[in-house]
């Protein structure tokens, strides 16, 4: 039977020493990572989320839960929803109906880098079976940690000239981390514990890596999110073999590894068997790819518990592999493949939208655009201005569905690096398959291009492959995987490389795609598709109650209000009595 899980959280700002030093974090009733969500698929899900933060509008996005028949519950400020203001809760209910590895985060501002974020469960239904067993399972929530708050990255990343984040300080596990601590230094050359750090060795420090209770011989599922707002992960548990199982809520065709890569927005299955010496203990880490690192590894301890308290493992982490080694990181992302009874996707595409990945400058700023188009959302959720065809509250003009191909070098930096400010949407036919062909170039520097992973709301697509340089219809388009591709939420685009996906525009809402670096969005790195808006029914009023939505349902000229108390304005004024009796006794 299908089952209601029900939450109260309220958000705040709290101290926390997610790495051993004291500092700010965004917690959920008072606990950072927030509260694991558990539940099987078809259940419904109802988080009653208050805003507890002092001075600023928070919103919660179920990262992989495609929220059809829900799209207010998306959780995108100024796209799905208003953000939450100080003080008031919002209603999140909706639906999570595959089973899988998720996650939920901040999606205002920068509030996934300043901590919002925890896991979210969905165990297949009873009497189900996954194609896979196990004894066991953990999960681990992978983030990367500043020291410097998140109002300072955001001011840096919007001035001119731009204060770039630079690289995290710590790499948190389930939000721990040993930040320059002897523990992590001992493994990684460098300065030993400076002063700060608290952390003892004694597995009950605030930021002791999290230990994983395990017995010989049995098989385990691991589970995987990573939501860094920045770095590309590696992890690896020492001496142990993994299989590969499932990504982004979707089964794989299974294949084993040593390690493997984790790009932000992504999550993994893996299982491995407890077949090593049970006399010690392993350790379980993650490193920095796809950028030059300066963070020391993060760790977990998978403790086979032959003593008490837990013996820290002989056997030092093994080197993450090279950072710039993509050769390396492209042969594992093409070894991900669909389970035989995965869906297949459709033979033909309706629509391909090509989006070209650049670096640039609006007015000396700097900005990341997508076919020269800096994403900058408006005040009015796109879900009501386009719903009630409140046609000011954003730029109506669609964006370009294509970069000049023919001409665009994307091996030097853009000619021409001006981009312009947008708020465009790509409307999009509803059930049209739609292609995306992500097309990464060289950024502002000559001689460099970075990873992004892209991650799409409200649907899965179908990852048809990846390529060198620029996509060509000519060479490229046979190579298209449409056997086995795996379906999934969120892909890599590699340096100088296209990925081509596919997806089923079927899930009426208004769907943000972008890259999922926090950074990277905030700059400008996304688009929005919108589908179907017109065939969804009553909307939450709570949803849309601000900018020019607000006014017009303040007016009671539009949508159902669902709030008790918070109706249109009564029409019936006490002064027409007075206006009445004035008018009776001018007879006379
Ligand atoms: O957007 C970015 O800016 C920096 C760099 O290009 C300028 O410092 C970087 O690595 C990014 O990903």
């Amino acid at each position: 039977a299908n089952e209601t899980h029900f939450f109260k959280w309220e958000v705040e700002y709290m101290y926390g020493a997610p790495d051993c030093l004291t500092n700010i974090v965004m917690g959920i009733n008072g606990q950072f990572p927030g509260p694991t969500i558990k539940a099987k698929a078809g259940d419904t899900v109802v988080v009653d989320l208050t805003n507890k933060l002092l001075t600023e509008g928070v919103v919660i996005h179920w990262h992989g839960i495609t929220q059809r028949g829900t799209p207010w519950a998306d959780g995108t400020a100024s796209i799905s929803q208003c953000a939450i203001n100080p003080g008031e809760t919002f209603n999140y209910t909706f639906k999570v109906d595959k089973a899988g590895t998720y996650f939920y985060h901040g999606h205002y501002g920068m509030q996934r880098s300043a901590g919002l974020y925890g896991l979210l469960i969905v165990d297949v239904e009873e009497g189900k079976e996954e194609p896979f067993k196990y004894d066991g399972e953990f999960s681990l929530l992978l983030s990367d940690w500043w020291h410097k708050g998140v109002h300072e990255q955001e001011v840096g990343l919007s001035a001119n000239p731009m204060t770039w984040i630079g690289e995290p300080q710590s790499l948190l596990i389930n939000g721990k981390g040993q930040y320059n601590c002897s523990l992590a230094a001992a493994h990684n050359s460098g300065s030993g514990g400076l002063p700060e750090c608290n952390f003892r060795g004694n597995e009950n420090d605030t930021c002791a890596p999290n230990i994983l209770r395990v017995k010989p011989n049995k098989t385990y599922r691991l589970r995987v999110a990573s939501t860094t707002a920045l770095v590309s992960l590696n992890l690896a548990v020492r001496n142990h073999k993994m299989l590969m199982v499932e990504a982004d809520g979707n089964y794989l065709q299974k294949f084993s590894v040593k390690d493997f890569d984790i790009y932000s927005g992504e999550t993994y299955s893996v299982l491995f068997k407890t077949d090593q010496n049970p006399r010690n203990n392993y350790w379980i880490y993650v490193g920095v790819r796809g950028r030059e690192p300066r963070t020391p590894q993060g760790l977990a301890i998978l403790d086979y518990q032959s003593t008490t308290p837990t013996k820290q493992p002989t056997l030092a982490p093994k080197p993450t592999p090279g950072w710039n080694d993509y050769q390396r990181s492209k042969l594992f992302s093409k070894k991900l493949l669909a389970h035989s009874e995965s869906p297949k996707p459709p033979a033909n595409h309706h629509r391909r939208i090509f989006l070209l990945n650049t670096q640039n400058r609006i007015n000396g700023y700097t900005k990341w655009a997508i076919n020269n188009v800096s994403l900058t959302l408006p005040p009015t959720p796109y879900l009501g201005s386009i719903k009630y065809g409140i046609n000011e509250s954003f730029d109506q003009n669609s964006p370009p569905d294509t970069f000049d191909l023919n001409t665009y070098d994307i091996m030097s930096p853009p000619s021409n690096p001006n981009a312009a400010y947008g708020n465009g949407v790509y409307t999009l036919e509803l059930n049209n398959t739609i292609d995306v062909i992500l097309q990464n170039a060289n950024m502002l520097k000559a001689g460099d291009s970075e990873i992004h992973p892209w991650h799409l709301h409200g649907h899965d697509f179908w990852v048809l492959g990846y390529g060198e340089g620029k996509f060509s219809s000519e060479k490229d388009e046979k190579k298209l995987n449409l056997k086995n591709p795996p379906l999934r939420n969120t892909v890599v685009i590699f340096p100088y490389g296209w990925t081509a996906i596919r997806f089923v525009a079927d899930n009426p809402g208004v769907w943000p795609f972008h890259c999922h670096i926090e950074p990277h969005l905030h700059m400008g790195m996304g688009v929005v598709f919108a589908e179907g808006v017109d065939r969804l029914g009553d909307i939450p009023n709570e949803a849309l109650s601000c900018g020019l939505t607000a006014k017009m349902l303040m007016s009671g000229s539009g949508g159902k209000m669902l709030t008790s108390g918070s109706g249109p304005p009564k029409t019936f004024n006490p002064i027409y009595i007075l206006y009445i009796f004035i008018f009776i006794f001018s007879y006379f």
